[in-house]
């Protein structure tokens, strides 16, 4: 196990088990699909093995040559040693190939079985190529029938190079996306810099991707620079690692005809082996994340790849509305200073993407400028923007295709009312449990997300965590779990809001609301990309009330999310149950660990003082030691009830946990096709459900009034009536007095 930094803060035992980070070689099996683009992952710990080993060796056998010390015996011992080293590196370089070749295998046949289309995961560029020939062979049959999609939309873009054609055909892109319509023209014809910004899963990374590579060939089919040209000729900055290795996914494919090179730098992965990468490669494309890029260039030695950057001509800032934020602001701002010191500024040609433009927040204003940013109109921060990445003046063009919401349009939204945690935990459990599929749930912490990752654990929901304080292995690791499985959960903070592409993603959960429009509006852009529908549902509890509230107003909303339907009772009831024990659970095993720490910094204290515990101490810690004692008591006591519950099915709303039949009937298929199991056609009948009630409400309120209307005329038709009766009657009498005082005159 690698040394854990055990933090005093909560959820200590999920960072143990989820960040342990040495692996053993089975586990190394997963990170294979890296090599590609992390190309020291692998080979890293068994070079590190080795290096151990050898050591070892070496100490031994220059102890044992030491008391015999002949030169030429020495000799023979460093061949034999030699021999050894490059016999065991050999044998170990086909382990892994066999090993890898199995896992290939197993898996091909697992989704062979499940008969479905199998998943690309943001890494899978990369495992293609290092396949066995079984695997082989089936990616050949794959990329001949994505050979034959028809591309002949893309040739409307006549300036685009053959070999950018024959990629996307590979890709299998049938026609251009629309923000890649609107691009390719003015960046690939026209040579413009452009200012991007279109809805989550539009397809920006090939919106910047092809003309980078259209202006990568062009260069290298004019002859304009040198043979080989110095340091580094396009590069993509972006903020998040995994957003890089998926960048690259798609570089790599558009340069896979080309003589072009491409290479990602990231933090979390050793500097060392990036920069041998770097040197021995000089690649033409650098994607890298701003904080590792400046600090390798701080480091470069002049001459040396890092440090030429005279020869770049395509510049791409991707998510820059985060990238012009607190945290990669100052990195950002070095990167493009060295860059346009060095570049010819009227050659460089700078893209700059992202899907939430208008809603950045500029950094190098001072605070009372600041808090203005925020009034400033779309407008206005996209001037800033433009000020910021340097974009050439009357030689740039913004496009900004996104809608007045942010949001894509094929995304569905909905809430759901929590009154307290376990509410909110349950309605979680509630999602996951009734609408099975591959959804992120979303928090605000690494506390939260260690927590929540806990809870379902605990009730056999096997959940996938993924946040910044993980090492980066383990980061991408999980996500290639969790994009290999149809029925997955990933508990996330925001540092896997942003443009991360995995396929298939049915739902997109904010346990808490995030506090800022644009997190909402690209953690919810992980489900509905390339026109595909997705759901995203706030859980809102009393706390983020007011950060609900202020979500809709950023978002432009005229009214509420729709409330997204608990329709079937039992199973919550049972949800509860199990969600109230494990969260009990998880405080006691929290408090106790909170406990057991603060009494292991004390004696530690202690013994480093050289001084001895006092009566009272002594008496403290034998009474804390008794309450630990209670609690782990009430901890078993809550486990066993918790197994029981868990032994027992959960309650389904086809009956189908119920149902006892050998044989199917009309009537148990149509029993069971009458409960849906879509969330959003469930949301949608919901509402449909929800109008046509209103309406209906809406026409017997109508009904109501008019028959009250004609009620109250008709009774005062009557009263009308009798009025004017009374009124004849008095008439008459008068008459008859007047004329019998006639009679009698
Ligand atoms: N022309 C196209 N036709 C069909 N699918 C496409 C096309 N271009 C890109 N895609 C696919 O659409 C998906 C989304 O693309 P991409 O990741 O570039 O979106 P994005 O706009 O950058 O999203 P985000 O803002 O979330 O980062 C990817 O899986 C990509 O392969």
């Amino acid at each position: 196990m690698t040394s854990i930094s055990i933090s005093s803060d909560k959820w200590q035992t999920a960072d143990v088990e989820v960040m342990d980070g040495d692996f053993d070689d089975d586990m190394l099996q997963f990170l294979g699909s890296f090599e590609e683009v992390l190309p020291e992952t692998v080979d890293k710990v068994s070079e590190r093995k080795l290096k151990k080993t050898s050591k070892k060796q070496k100490k031994k056998e220059e102890n044992t040559v030491g008391s015999k010390n002949p030169e030429n015996e020495e000799k023979s011992i460093e061949e034999r040693r030699l021999a050894k080293k490059l016999k065991r590196k050999e044998q170990m370089a086909a382990n892994r190939k066999q090993r890898k070749e199995r896992l290939a295998r197993r898996k091909e046949q697992k989704e062979l079985e499940k008969g479905q289309e199998s998943v690309e995961t943001p890494i899978e560029n990369g495992k293609k190529k290092r396949k066995g020939g079984e695997i082989q062979e089936n990616n050949d049959k794959k990329k001949k029938a994505k050979k034959e999609t028809d591309v002949s939309a893309w040739k409307q873009f006549y300036f685009l190079p053959n070999e950018i054609l024959e990629a996307i055909e590979q890709m299998g892109f049938s026609q251009p996306t629309e923000i890649q319509s609107a691009v390719l023209p003015i960046a690939v014809r026209d040579r413009q810099d452009v200012l991007g910004a279109a809805e989550t899963g539009s397809g920006k990374t090939l919106a910047f991707g092809i003309p980078l590579v259209s202006r990568l060939l062009e260069a290298l089919s004019n002859k304009e620079e040198e043979e080989p040209p110095k340091g580094p000729r396009a590069l993509i900055v972006a903020p998040t690692r995994e957003l890089v290795i998926q960048i690259m996914r798609h570089i790599n494919s558009l340069i896979a005809t080309t003589p072009l090179k491409a290479v990602s730098i990231v933090g979390g992965l050793a500097q060392v082996k990036q920069e041998r990468v770097i040197s021995q490669q000089n690649p033409d494309i650098v994607v890298a994340t701003p904080g590792r890029l400046w600090a390798m260039i701080q480091e470069a030695e002049e001459g040396s790849y890092l440090a030429e950057w005279s020869n770049l001509k395509c510049l791409v800032v991707d998510e820059t509305d985060r990238m012009v934020e607190e945290g990669y602001f100052s990195e950002l701002t070095d990167i493009l200073n060295k860059i346009h010191e060095a570049a010819d500024k009227e050659k460089l040609q700078t893209l700059v993407f992202s899907a939430t433009l208008t809603f950045a927040k500029a950094q190098d204003v001072a605070e009372e400028e600041k808090k203005k940013a925020k009034e400033l109109s779309a407008h206005q921060k996209i001037q800033r923007l433009i000020k910021l990445t340097g974009l050439r003046e009357n030689k740039h063009k913004v496009i900004d295709l996104t809608r007045q919401m942010g949001t894509a349009g094929c995304l569905v939204e909905a809430r759901i009312n929590c009154g307290n945690l376990v509410e909110k935990d349950t309605a979680l459990v509630y999602l996951l449990n009734r609408y099975p599929g591959r959804t992120m749930v979303f928090v605000n912490s690494v506390d939260a997300a260690r927590r929540l990752h806990h809870i379902l654990k605990a009730i056999n929901i096997d959940p996938m965590i993924l946040h910044a304080k993980m090492i980066q292995k383990q980061r991408l690791r999980n996500l290639e779990k969790f994009a290999e499985s149809r029925n997955a959960v990933l508990i996330a903070t925001d540092v896997a809001a942003r443009g991360l592409d995995i396929q298939g993603i049915d739902h997109v959960i904010h346990y808490q609301v995030p506090k800022k429009v644009e997190i909402y509006i690209h953690r919810s852009g992980r489900t509905a990309r390339a026109s595909h529908r997705g759901l995203t549902v706030v859980l809102v509890d009393p706390q983020s009330r007011q950060f609900y509230m202020k979500l809709c107003k950023g978002l432009n909303r005229m009214q509420d999310l729709d409330i997204f339907p608990i329709d079937f009772e039992p199973l919550m009831i049972a949800i509860k149950k199990r969600v109230r024990l494990a969260s009990e659970i998880d405080s006691l095993e929290f408090r106790c660990k909170k406990i057991k720490m603060s009494e292991s910094w004390f004696e530690k204290a202690a013994r480093e003082a050289d001084l001895d515990y006092d009566e009272t101490r002594s008496r403290e810690m034998g009474g804390l030691n008794l309450e630990v004692d209670e609690m782990i008591r009430k901890s078993r006591q809550l486990q066993s009830q918790l197994r029981s519950e868990l032994s027992a099915p959960l309650p389904r709303p086809d009956g189908s946990d119920s149902m006892r039949t050998k044989y199917i009937t009309a009537e148990i298929v149509s029993r069971l096709r009458a409960v849906g199991d879509n969330a959003i056609d469930v949301l949608n009948q919901k509402i449909e459900d929800t109008k046509e009630w209103k309406r209906k409400n809406r026409k017997a309120t109508k009904t109501d009034e008019m028959n009250s209307m004609k009620k109250s005329l008709k009774n005062s038709q009557k009263n009308k009536d009798r009025l004017a009766e009374k009124q004849r009657q008095a008439k008459m009498v008068k008459f008859s007095m007047a004329n019998s005082l006639g009679d009698n005159k």
